[in-house]
């Protein structure tokens, strides 16, 4: 059977699917995510008698998996129904969608599916209009705000410089930046700064999620600013090339952070032992990004809850093999 990757790569137009495929750079922090995890292996523990338990409580909210849907741009280009088929399937697995700045739906339509929402952002450099989203969200209901912190520029991406992707077609937009017939462009900022973050904190109540952590000390300054949550990710090497594999920055951050928030991996998580290794290297959670958009891509709302279940019965299976204690201690670097 084709994987949801291949259909994707047939059905979707080249472009697009370099757009969700691709990174920055020789794309070596795209394959280092997933290279990373296959140079760990598994130290068992037998006879300790847990059943697993796969579900998590976090800052924004529980799901009942440690597997959360990424903020992924723009998700009309792998599917008509758009992140709305993305929220329905988040919420049939009762697990929490990350809706991206860039969605192509509306925060506000998004949210009428019910769906655990957190809404990731990009500071604008317009600081009046970047409250203006963030009060849309928080009315929409969403849980959490998860500020990307690894996008001060945007990432050079050859493919799409190759394939001159640099837009949304006609007919699909930034909804969430769109103020009654004008939809502002996103823009990146190299001034954002702590100071941004303690804005933000002032302007809502939405607990505070800092995203695309590598630097133990960075996180402990992200507590220090009163983030609930941090989330070690090189953005899927998208943003800078030659970045370490997010599971290998881990473990420091965790170490870093310790017992103070909760901390979350993303990057390259493809399978239910990925997922446990993460768990056991210090994460509470992971997020997945690209197999939403192939799953999404290949059978719309279906093909993501597919996506869903599968990391739950992988993850499910992985955890009650690993045993108990779920700690460093089980993990082996070959
Ligand atoms: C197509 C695509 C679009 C993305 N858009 C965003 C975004 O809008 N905001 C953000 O914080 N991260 C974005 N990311 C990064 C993801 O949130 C996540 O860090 C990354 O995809 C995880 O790696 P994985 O794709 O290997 O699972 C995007 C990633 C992809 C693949
Ligand atoms: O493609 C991305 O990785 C991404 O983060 C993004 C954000 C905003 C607009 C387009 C892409």
């Amino acid at each position: 059977m084709p994987s949801y990757e291949a259909i994707a790569r047939q059905r979707l137009p080249k472009a697009h699917y370099d757009y969700f495929a691709g990174g920055a750079g020789d794309e070596s922090a795209v394959h280092e995510n997933e290279a990373a995890f296959a140079r760990l292996r598994l130290a068992p523990r037998v006879l300790g008698g847990v059943a697993p338990d796969l579900a998590v409580t976090l800052p924004g909210g529980r799901a009942s998996l440690p597997v959360l849907v990424a903020p992924t741009a723009f998700h009309r280009l792998a599917h008509p129904d758009g992140e709305l088929a993305t929220a329905r399937a988040a919420a049939a697995e009762d697990t929490v969608m990350i809706v991206s700045m860039a969605s192509t739906i509306p925060i506000e339509a998004i949210a009428e599916t019910g769906a655990t929402l957190w809404f990731q952002l990009y500071v604008q450099p317009d600081m009046a209009f970047t409250e203006r989203v963030v009060g849309r969200a928080e009315k929409a209901g969403c849980r959490a705000l998860v500020v990307t912190a690894d996008s001060p520029v945007f990432g050079i991406r050859p493919r799409d410089l190759h394939n001159g992707f640099r837009d949304l077609p006609e007919g699909l937009a930034c909804e969430n930046l769109r103020e009654g017939d004008v939809v502002r462009p996103i823009e990146f900022s190299p001034e954002i700064s702590w100071a941004h973050l303690d804005r933000l904190r002032e302007v809502t109540d939405m607990p505070l999620v800092v995203k695309g952590v590598t630097h133990p000390d960075d996180a402990r300054t992200a507590v220090g600013h009163g983030a609930a949550m941090v989330m070690v990710s090189n953005h899927g090497g998208r943003q800078l090339d030659r970045v370490a594999a997010a599971i290998d920055l881990l473990p420091e951050i965790a170490d870093a952070v310790g017992a103070a928030v909760p901390v979350t991996v993303d990057g390259g998580v493809r399978r239910g032992t990925d997922v446990v290794t993460a768990l056991a290297l210090g994460a509470r959670a992971v997020l997945v990004g690209r197999p939403i958009i192939w799953g999404l891509a290949a059978e719309g709302e279906r093909g993501v809850r597919e996506v869903l279940r599968r990391f739950r019965a992988e993850t499910e299976v992985a955890m009650a093999l690993v045993g108990a204690p779920l700690d460093r201690s089980v993990v082996r670097r070959c």
